[in-house]
């Protein structure tokens, strides 16, 4: 069996727990929680995770912009590290720096394995292999991010927010951003520091403030990509891949399918689109080539 721990009890944690009880290829060693946070009903739960015992692969189910200085140490103790990081414009710096230290200590390191970046970039990456000329539009929502509700949450003065991904078409987006302020915030400068984090500095970003959270809350979102293109000389290839999905348990499952490949890779780091799909799955590789092939 895999032993995995998870790190960070959040939305993609909780769902973290469900997905790797349903893998028949897996056991949760523990949850890794900040010192601080309570424990987990009914799971360990650690502030290092040295107290886990022996364990093989970390979810870092944390913020994206702390995924590194999680990632480095458990690498460096051997341990394989699986992030969903999604800022998308660092990813190549995050593969320098995380597979360094996993070659230097003989580990593994998966980044960017949710569902965007992550399964989309796999299919990105075959609708380009098969239409070499043309363009693709990535069109999100409307749905919940869970990337941008976090840097929302994140800044000075919110009490909790939620950050609404609206398609306005041609891979072009409305952010939509909903805010709890804490006594004595001022709005104008919760508003100035959420329209100029980079999360959110090149879209039309809208804050609203809003008395709660929760009644507004649907971890829904779903993609709409879109290609058209050239097929060696053949015009107007045209190809559509669409989901609607729980996002926090879908980036769970991308993740713990991805703790799985780990396993079989050389030391080093990888995103998504470098790993062989079979990878990702339990089983026989004739098994399943004889079932899916
Ligand atoms: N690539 C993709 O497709 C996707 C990527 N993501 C990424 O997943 C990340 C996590 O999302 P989500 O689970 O909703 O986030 P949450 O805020 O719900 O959970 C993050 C958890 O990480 C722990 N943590 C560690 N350090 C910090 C810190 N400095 N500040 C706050 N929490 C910290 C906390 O757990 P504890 O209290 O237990 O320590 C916290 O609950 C996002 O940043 C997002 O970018 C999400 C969805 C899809
Ligand atoms: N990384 C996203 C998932 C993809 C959708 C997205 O990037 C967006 O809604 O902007 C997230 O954190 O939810």
């Amino acid at each position: 069996m895999i032993k995995v721990a998870i790190v960070g009890y959040g939305n993609i944690g909780k769902y973290a727990v469900d997905a790797l009880r349903a893998a028949p290829d897996m056991e949760l060693a523990g949850i890794v929680r900040r010192p601080g946070s309570e424990a987990v009903h009914g799971i360990k739960t650690v502030s290092d995770v040295e107290e886990l015992g022996h364990v093989d692969a970390a979810l870092l189910c944390t913020p994206t912009r702390s995924v590194e200085e999680t990632a480095l140490p458990l690498l460096a103790r051997g341990i394989n590290t699986v992030d969903s990081f999604d800022i998308h414009g660092d990813i190549v710096a995050l593969r320098r720096s995380l597979g360094a230290q996993a070659i230097k200590h003989d580990a593994v390191s998966i980044i960017s394995a949710g569902w965007d970046p992550g399964t989309d970039s796999v299919i990105r990456t075959l609708m380009l292999a098969m239409a070499p000329k043309g363009i693709t539009y990535t069109n999100f929502g409307p749905g919940m991010s869970m990337g941008h509700s976090v840097v929302a949450r994140s800044k000075e003065g919110v009490a909790d927010a939620l950050s609404l991904t609206i398609p306005t078409g041609s891979g072009v987006h409305r952010r939509m951003v909903y805010v709890v302020l804490k006594e004595g915030a001022k709005f104008s400068d919760v508003e100035f520091a959420i329209k100029s984090d980079s999360y959110f500095s090149h879209d039309d970003t809208r804050v609203l403030q809003v008395p709660d959270i929760d009644v507004l809350k649907d971890m829904g979102h779903g993609v709409l990509m879109e290609r058209k293109g050239v097929s060696g000389s053949t015009q107007n290839q045209m190809f559509t891949f669409e989901m609607r999905i729980n996002n926090p348990a879908l980036t769970a499952q991308v993740m713990v399918a991805s703790a799985r490949a780990s396993m079989k890779l050389a030391a080093g780091c990888y995103t998504l689109p470098e790993i062989a799909p079979m990878d990702f799955l339990p089983g026989d590789r004739e098994e399943l080539i004889a079932q899916l092939v």
